[in-house]
């Protein structure tokens, strides 16, 4: 099953186009907790100097100078980090100085509980030549990863069928996969995304990651809008997630959850 890629280039909120884009990112989101996206925030006049000289040299440097980065993001290395403004303890104003929808608000919250950063990766040629494979499958603890790949193929994902989908390495996209905690913000209704990385023509391999997650033992809990007595009750127990614990298995009956609950 092919992942949809949506095109976002010159699309602005309100504007034409931009809620038939909203809906198309939902319903892949949805159904396979990944979306491809066409931008151009990442231009070739960036992409090339960053993958072809910016990396390569990143990597080349000693052990010891990559390690005296402290990451908590991953393997490599966390080159920037940044965090929102404190949310207001109201529901503040929109741009217009108009007061806020209940659920813009509510969005407007979540994304002041984030933190994000920046993770550059390389692979050198697979170990397991046979199949390729070198990073297994997994779900990210994250809310959200985009995924930048650039000339060699690498990511696939599984697809609500089941199959694993290559995504292909077009210079123009994106790749959002959903991660644990948007599982849990959504009440179940996005799953996290099952993905793994596998070059079958065994190249060396770079990819950047933009990872969003909860703030330091943030508590991360499902939206109230997403939780509808009898109809979408709550799946998960808020859950604190401290970058060295997954507390994720937890929920409320104490089972396992892992398949989502479709809206
Ligand atoms: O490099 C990629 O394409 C994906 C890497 C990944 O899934 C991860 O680091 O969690
Ligand atoms: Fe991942």
């Amino acid at each position: 099953m092919e992942i949809p890629k949506i095109d976002l280039r010159g699309l602005e909120p309100g504007r034409l186009g931009w809620e038939e884009a909203r809906a198309a990112v939902t319903a892949s989101m949805v159904a396979h907790g990944c979306v491809i996206v066409a931008h151009d925030a990442l231009g070739p006049d960036l992409r090339r100097p960053l993958f072809c000289r910016a990396m390569p040299e990143v990597f080349a440097l000693p052990l010891e100078a990559k390690q005296r980065s402290d990451s908590r993001w991953g393997a490599v290395q966390r080159l920037h980090q940044w965090e929102h403004a404190e949310a207001g303890a109201d529901g503040g104003e929109d741009d217009a100085g108009g007061p806020r929808r209940r659920d813009e608000k509510s969005v407007g919250d979540h994304l002041e509980s984030l933190t994000h950063g920046v993770r550059l990766s390389r692979y050198g040629a697979p170990l397991d030549k046979e199949t390729g494979v070198s990073m297994k499958e997994h779900r990210d603890d994250t809310m959200v990863t985009g995924i930048v790949q650039h000339e060699v193929e690498g990511l696939e994902v599984q697809a609500k069928d089941g199959g694993w989908t290559a995504v292909p390495p077009k210079p123009d996209t994106v790749t959002f996969v959903a991660g644990e905690q948007f599982r849990v913000v959504t009440n179940g209704r996005v799953p996290a995304c099952l993905h793994r990385v596998r070059t079958p023509t065994c190249r060396e391999r770079f990819s950047i990651l933009f990872g969003c997650r909860s703030r330091d033992n943030a508590t991360v809990r499902a939206m109230d809008e997403l939780v509808v007595d009898g109809d979408q009750p709550l799946w998960y127990e808020p859950v604190r997630y401290e970058y060295s614990s997954a507390l994720i298995g937890r929920t409320a009956d104490g089972l396992e959850k892992d398949e989502p609950i479709m809206a």
